[in-house]
């Protein structure tokens, strides 16, 4: 293979909150070491042809469709409140300047959860897990596992692991996630499979063997025996990753306390002081449902808040991803600041699980820096961009309930920027990722719009261009009805990952 490509075509991106940024040339990227990273931008690139004549035959080129771009990178530099709540115009306005790519980041997905999207019921959080939810993690490591009940053959849950996280890769790759925090379960040998299989096909991800061994809160059936046992599985597993990629530039592990109920006060202690030992990054939710919060008052009574409890383990550090956060009084968010702390905003799994309005808007003037997760499978997508669009809609029920205050909405370039740059930012790879800018990756997925033809018949995915529309309104059209279909190809660190068939 070539060492250098290059990209020729559109490139749109968000490098700030309410910019969404348009413009055409090329990018160059080289994988001399192994990594694909952008080693130029050239604007003055017009045509492909143009791309050879400068870059040379050897190098060749892929380019986007004309109705099409490359949605990669966002850019962005530590984060502080960009909205003036006086200013109200700020939110809509988007800067024309010309465009390119972008990375996709889903900086909080259950992958062993996978089989159950869209399986939920009318439940909330806390049965939600009983019903559904451990049943089918034990499933992938636990052959007495309550759904193995009926079973007529002797069961086999690492090949239904296997199954699930090859099923749940494609899945998320076909959808533009270039770069994925993922929660397994309490198994090592499945987790370590999980990490095989995340490597073998390039995805970038954090794996997270699930950390869960309090006997109140879980089942006889999936729960670690004891702390040790908790400490030994989760450092075996740390092991295995840093075994695949010792540089953990594409694949690192990520120490996942399921959520502070589920873990016995010392193993969220040994959790916090492995955390520090090693620099490493740590996963966990926080503040999802009232009833969870009172459990978690219950358990941990010497702590003020669910923050303090994470807080006073230690696991409250600038590496931390907290999802959910939906219902932090202003002290916690706070505290998060000045920890320097994550939050991955799960919309689409706090309105399926009725969990809450996440005020994402009072964080961010806040300065909390925060990403999108799908939470799969509280959230039924493994869709970032259907991430987007909660986001979205969420942010106005949060504005409805303040009195219909629109300043509380999240335009749509603000959600993009959320799945890139703010993701970027959640899993610590701020300025290597979510850009086009020369020294970043090549995480980059290609994005194809088809025009209705002259009959007014369909093009082949939802979103309808017509020919008049402005690029801007292209993209918003996108973000609101666009799906895999419309995901033609992405690359990770500049090796294609996905193509759509
Ligand atoms: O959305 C969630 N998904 C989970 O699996 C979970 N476990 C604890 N709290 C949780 N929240
Ligand atoms: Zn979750």
């Amino acid at each position: 293979m070539p060492q250098k490509t290059v990209y020729f075509g559109r490139f749109i991106s968000t490098p700030q909150p309410n910019e969404l940024l348009i413009r055409t040339g090329a990018a160059l990227v080289n994988r001399k070491d192994g990594r694909g990273t952008i080693e130029k931008m050239d604007w003055t690139v017009g045509s492909p042809q143009d791309a050879v004549h400068k870059y040379g035959i050897d190098t060749p080129v892929v380019t986007a469709k004309d109705n099409g771009f490359f949605f990669p990178g966002f850019i962005g530099e530590c984060f502080h409140s960009y909205w003036d709540l006086r200013n109200r115009k700020s939110l809509t306005l988007w800067t024309r300047k010309m465009a390119n790519g972008c990375l996709q980041t889903d900086t909080h997905i259950h992958a062993s959860q996978y089989p159950n999207v869209g399986i939920f019921g009318k439940s909330t959080l806390l049965d939600w897990l009983t019903t559904y939810t451990f049943p089918l993690e034990s499933s992938l490591g636990n052959p007495k596992s309550p759904m193995y009940r009926n079973a007529t053959e002797p069961p086999d849950p690492l090949a239904r692991a296997k199954t699930v996280y090859n099923r749940v890769i494609s899945r998320t790759l076909a959808n533009g996630t270039t770069t994925a925090s993922y929660y397994a379960t309490i198994h090592l040998d499945a987790t370590n499979l999980l990490a095989d299989i995340a490597f073998a096909r390039g995805q970038r991800a954090y794996i997270g063997r699930v950390c869960m061994d309090r006997p109140e809160t879980c089942p006889e059936y999936y729960r670690d025996e004891s702390t040790e046992q908790t400490i030994a599985h989760t450092k075996a597993s740390i092991e295995h990753c840093r075994s695949l990629d010792v540089s953990g530039e594409l694949l690192a592990p990520i120490i996942t306390p399921r959520f502070a109920p589920s873990c016995l006060p010392e193993t969220l202690s040994q959790l916090g002081a492995l955390a520090k030992a090693e620099d490493l990054r740590v996963q966990t939710h926080i503040s999802e449902n009232l009833s969870e919060i009172s459990l978690v008052k219950q358990l941990f009574p010497d702590q003020t808040t669910y923050t303090d409890v994470y807080d006073h383990h230690e696991l409250l550090t600038p590496r931390t991803i907290l999802a959910h956060a939906v219902h932090l009084s202003q002290d916690e968010m706070r505290l998060i600041k000045q920890r320097k702390t994550k939050i991955s905003h799960c919309p689409a799994s706090n309105s399926a699980l009725g969990s809450g309005f996440c005020p994402v808007r009072v964080m961010l003037d806040e300065g909390l820096e925060v990403g999108l997760g799908t939470d799969v499978s509280g959230g039924y997508s493994t869709s970032i961009l259907d991430a987007v669009r909660n986001a979205c809609m969420v942010s106005r029920h949060v504005g409805y309930v303040n009195g219909g205050d629109s300043r509380y909405n999240l335009g749509v370039a603000e959600g993009l920027w959320l799945a890139t740059v703010g993701g970027a930012k959640v899993v610590g790879m701020q300025g290597r990722l979510g850009g086009f800018e020369e020294g970043m990756l090549w995480d980059v997925q290609e994005i194809v719009l088809d025009e209705v033809d002259p009959n007014g018949e369909r093009g082949e995915t939802e979103v309808d261009i017509f020919g008049w529309e402005t690029w801007e309104d292209r993209v918003e059209k996108w973000v609101w009805n666009g799906d895999d279909r419309n995901v033609r190809r992405v690359w990770v660190g500049g090796r294609l990952v996905h193509e759509r068939q």
